[in-house]
């Protein structure tokens, strides 16, 4: 039996940092394959930035060459065709695409510019894919109905621990399951931080460490103040629990106050500091807190030097757990993959 030829599957990329890099390298090989097994050939038609230029070409950009542009500190101006592009919402509005990829920064207590690209993307019919934890602690159900309305998707497995499946084993593995609370390490750098302290590298040293990998925010305060976990444990209570809660009333507490000394203090008493983020049910609302805590050693949020990791308590199957291993922003670019299958497959359905 002869397989029908992919169809093309046209993607607007809104950010073009480090995951939208990274998916951009990827895409031409092992991620085209994988898409193109589900019947869609992937296709970038439009790229904003915001220091580096926008471009849209109906008929595919030139990824090598936008890559080598921007990592020049050149401008994508000179690959666009057609009126300059005003805007990101302006790119969104007018890009001939089938998806949003949407990979701005976060905004911790807005969720902005990502609910605002999202909500004209999906107005207008695209699916829409982010990693951005945002708009999903901000805007999650708004958006998923708006997209229902449209015959399209609201995908964001990238929000939380990057490519580990987190939301998709929830709504696909756990049928029945009602989540009752949850605990993990949700940050990485915070992780890299206190783990580089452990062994013997200043707070500035791990800091930098994290920043070179890519996984560091825009702005690092997000992440050592504890929003980026916050923001984080929202998103998964409001889509695993069916909370309504918001990053600003989330308890927050960062590790910027802490040093060597703490950690060491920590290792004295056999455990270990972590950013440890928990949500669990109270009446019928859901507290959740983000802050340092001592975890001890042989705890699974520590026993495997995880990056991140993940436990939920549930009525049906008790506690179960997800572990992210070390690695970089590779593991969140594979989010946007696997969500632009699941786009693959629901058209194939159809
Ligand atoms: N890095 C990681 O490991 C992970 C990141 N995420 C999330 O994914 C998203 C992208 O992360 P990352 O690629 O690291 O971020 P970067 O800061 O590396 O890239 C952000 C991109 O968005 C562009 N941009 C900045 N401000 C705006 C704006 N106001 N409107 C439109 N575009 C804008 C930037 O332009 P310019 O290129 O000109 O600076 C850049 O291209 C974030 O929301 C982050 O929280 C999620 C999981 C892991
Ligand atoms: N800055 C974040 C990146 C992923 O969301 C982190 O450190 O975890």
């Amino acid at each position: 039996m002869s397989r029908a030829a992919p169809r093309p599957l046209r993607l607007a990329l809104a950010g073009f940092g480090n995951v939208g890099r990274t998916f951009a390298e990827l895409l031409p090989g092992p991620y085209g394959r994988a898409l193109r097994a589900e019947g869609a050939a992937p296709v970038v038609t439009a790229i904003f930035t915001n220091r580096h230029g926008a471009a849209i070409d109906p008929r595919g950009l030139p990824l090598r060459r936008a890559l080598r542009l921007v990592r020049a500190g050149g401008s994508l101006d000179a690959l666009h065709r057609g009126p300059p592009v005003a805007s990101a919402l302006d790119l969104v509005r007018r890009a001939p695409a089938d998806v949003l990829v949407e990979l701005t920064p976060l905004a911790p207590t807005t969720g902005e510019p990502a609910i605002s690209l999202a909500r004209a993307a999906l107005g207008r019919g695209l699916h829409v894919v982010t990693a951005n934890k945002g708009p999903v602690a901000h805007a999650r159900a708004r958006l998923a109905r708006l997209a229902a309305r449209n015959g399209v998707r609201f995908l964001h497995e990238g929000a939380v621990l990057d490519g580990t499946p987190v939301f998709n084993l929830v709504e696909r593995c756990l049928p029945g399951a009602r989540i009752l609370g949850f605990r993990g390490l949700l940050n990485s750098t915070t992780t890299r931080v206190l783990a580089g302290m452990e062994a013997g590298a200043s707070f500035e040293a791990a800091l930098a460490d994290a920043q070179r990998a890519g996984v560091a925010e825009a702005d690092p305060r997000h992440d050592l103040e504890g929003w980026d976990a916050a923001v984080k444990a929202c998103a998964l209570a409001n889509a695993l629990m069916g909370a309504d809660v918001r990053p600003a009333a989330v308890e927050r507490r960062g590790i910027t106050g802490l040093g060597p000394e703490d950690v060491r203090a920590a290792r004295g008493r056999g455990a270990v500091l972590r950013l440890v983020a928990r949500a669990r049910r109270d009446g019928r609302a859901v507290r959740v807190s983000v802050g340092p805590e001592e975890v001890a050693d042989g705890d699974v949020l520590v026993s495997r030097g995880a990056d991140g990791v993940l436990v939920l308590e549930t009525d049906l199957m008790r506690e179960i757990g997800i572990w992210e291993g070390a690695g970089g922003v590779d593991q969140t670019a594979y989010a946007i993959l696997s969500d632009l299958v699941a786009i693959a497959r629901g058209r194939r359905r159809r």
